[in-house]
């Protein structure tokens, strides 16, 4: 063990927590909550299966000491048939009771499921950036497994330690002295388990936490599928899985020296309790204190003893795997959002004013990220954000979608602060479109009627048509019934993007916010985008992070963030005349939009250096292609 000591591998997650087996107990109770009935029986059932399994061994030792007696043959036959009754009985009521426990774990273990899961997507954003989401899948996927595996095993156990019981008490009835001799021992080996507890419960959560790992790590590389193998390369690619697998395979090799130190000591502590009842036993038989039949009587039950007392402490391993896989999807499900409201009210149907009082706001407390932030945006207005990259503006847009919690400051929303209203109902109020859309599996179809649940065909078919006539859909093979692959990566940003317009308009929700795309799309999808935007900006509040000119040029008002504050705001024509952030940002970055820009105009040597510096590579592209 000390070769492997301080080998770190499975760090664990923020949010993970110890619980003690109690607690554990008091969580997964609610799981079976009415099924009372068939927990009873399946106890019932294990009671007499193990009852019945003791009672064989016991009485073939009767049979045996029978055979010496005088009317040795009625005898046994009766007690060959009690031992084919008692057999049979305990081989029923096991399959029973395994039958059922095969149906009330498996029940548990989905309801335990469809609760991590619901967790996980109950989660802020701040939870899932910050934690890769293979890892959050093996905890609904693999842990919720082994956990299930746990629950069963515990009623088999429930069952080894009533044999162990059981032939416990016929030892005392045999002998007590010997009797006592042996429940020393079994003291021991309990004390030697349940010291080794600790540990073995920290290697298995390791395991657990380098499995995931793992599953985290392939996960994010298929993703990425493109970068990996354009820049990363597919020879680092599998240099990184080798390096995460290494971890596990360390957790794994440490689990098991730990384990395979625990078991044998565990089974020769039942050799030193034969050993030392051989002992004893014999030296009280010559002294003439025990009968040589009574020793031989308790030998043979006490072999019997011992098997299920091994069936225990090699279920150990399985027992701790279990009881740290309960505690992570614990976790999970425990697990508080950090966006909290302060109360759950409806909110009203929505005009959209939108305002930001003193909003200060960091991802982490040493780097800032906004400050002090004063906004109002009245019903029906379209506000463009404007700025370099990483100057604040998706950030913003994360506190007023709630994505985020701010940590000064108030955001109302026609007068009443948001963190009043129930979230679920509240974000039905904003219809968002993000840079890149993400598209469900399905076809284009189920995508848009995302965006009202319950919503007929003639409704999708109506807000495919609100977004350029519907033009759009001629370029896709199947039209709305078009395909789409996880993600919608069979799509083209544009089209994605589209598809997501028509998910708003379905949506009419009263606040839609744009993450305007910064890839470049075709001059005929581009132009289709902005028919829809146009269309849907009319008549709701419309807040864009703006990265195209003619959004820019067309909003009722411009903001330009700069380093996390709000440095300028007005229309292009009045910005532009002040000379001040928005002109520079609009020589250096939108001008290039400029159908017929003046190559001229463009800026020096030294602006389109700090260009470079600051704008996004999408962006920086963008400008060069147009
Ligand atoms: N999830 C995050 N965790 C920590 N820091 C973040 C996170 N997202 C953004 N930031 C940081 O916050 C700052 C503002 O980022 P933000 O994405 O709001 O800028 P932006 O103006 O929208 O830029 P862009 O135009 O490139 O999208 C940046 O310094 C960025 O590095």
């Amino acid at each position: 063990m000390a070769l492997l000591d301080g080998i770190e591998a499975g760090a664990e997650d923020s949010y993970d927590r110890r619980y003690g087996d109690r607690q554990l107990l008091r969580r997964i109770t609610p799981y079976f909550r009415g099924r009372g009935g068939a927990v009873a029986f399946v106890t019932a059932a294990v009671v007499v299966a193990a009852a019945a399994g003791s009672a064989v061994p016991i009485l073939l030792a009767r049979t045996v000491d029978s055979a010496l007696d005088d009317d040795a043959r009625s005898v046994m036959t009766l007690l060959a048939v009690a031992v084919l009754l008692t057999g049979a009985a305990a081989w029923l009521f096991t399959v029973l009771q395994q039958r059922l426990t095969g149906a009330l774990v498996g029940d548990a273990v989905l309801k335990l499921r469809e609760d991590a899961f619901a967790a996980a997507v109950r989660q802020d954003l701040a939870f899932h950036d910050g934690h890769p989401t293979g890892l959050v899948v093996s905890r609904v996927t693999n842990d919720t497994q082994t956990f299930g595996a746990l629950l069963s095993l515990v009623l088999s156990l429930f069952g080894q330690v009533l044999v162990v019981l059981l032939i416990l008490t016929a030892l005392f009835v045999i002998n007590v002295p010997l009797a006592l001799l042996t429940t020393a021992v079994v003291a021991l080996i309990v004390a030697v388990s349940l010291a080794f507890r600790k540990r073995a419960r920290t290697a298995s959560t390791r395991q657990q936490q380098a499995l995931a790992e793992v599953s985290g790590y392939v996960q994010e590389t298929l993703r990425g599928i493109t970068v990996a193998r354009n820049h990363r390369g597919e020879a680092a690619a599998e240099a990184g899985l080798r390096e995460v697998n290494g971890r596990w395979y360390q957790a794994s090799v440490r689990l098991n020296r730990l384990f395979s130190g625990i078991f044998p000591l565990l089974i020769s502590l039942t050799g030193l309790g034969t050993t030392a009842v051989v002992l004893v036993g014999g030296h009280n038989v010559a002294s003439g204190d025990l009968s040589a039949g009574e020793w031989v009587l308790f030998l043979e039950a006490l072999a019997l003893f011992w098997s299920p007392v091994a069936a225990i402490a090699s279920f150990w391993q399985q027992l701790q795997q279990g009881l740290s896989a309960g505690e992570r999807i614990f976790a999970l499900i425990d697990r508080e959002p950090a966006v909290r409201q302060s109360a759950q009210l409806p909110p009203p149907r929505l005009r959209g004013a939108l305002e930001l009082r003193g909003v200060s706001f960091h991802y982490t407390p040493e780097r800032p990220v906004l400050h002090d932030i004063d906004l109002t945006v009245a019903a029906g207005e379209t506000l463009a954000l404007v700025g370099h990259t990483g100057a604040g503006k998706s950030s913003l847009v994360r506190l007023l979608t709630r994505s985020y919690d701010f940590q000064e400051g108030t955001l109302l929303a026609d007068g009443r602060d948001v963190r009043t209203f129930d979230l679920a109902q509240y974000r039905r109020c904003l219809g968002v479109v993000t840079q890149t859309p993400f598209l469900f599996s399905g076809t284009v179809a189920d995508n848009i009627a995302l965006g009202r649940p319950g919503a007929d065909r003639a409704a999708v078919e109506a807000a495919a048509h609100a977004v350029a006539s519907g033009a759009w859909l001629r370029q896709l093979p199947e039209g709305l019934d078009t395909p789409t692959d996880e993600g919608g990566r069979n799509l083209s940003t544009g089209q994605r993007q589209i598809v997501a317009l028509a998910r708003v308009f379905l949506q009419d929700a009263p606040i839609f916010i744009l993450d305007e795309a910064t890839a470049s799309v075709d001059p005929l999808t581009e132009a289709q985008i902005q028919e829809g935007l146009d269309a849907l900006a009319a008549g709701r509040t419309t807040i864009v992070v703006a990265h195209r000119l003619p959004t820019v040029r067309k909003a009722d008002r411009i903001v330009v963030v700069d380093d996390g504050r709000l440095v300028e705001q007005g229309d292009h024509a009045t910005l532009m005349r002040r000379g001040g952030a928005y002109s520079r940002l609009y020589r250096q970055y939108f001008h290039h939009q400029h159908p017929d820009h003046d190559p001229a105009d463009e800026p020096s040597g030294t602006e389109r250096a700090a260009v470079g510096a600051g704008v996004h590579p999408a962006e920086a592209s963008d400008a060069v292609d147009h």
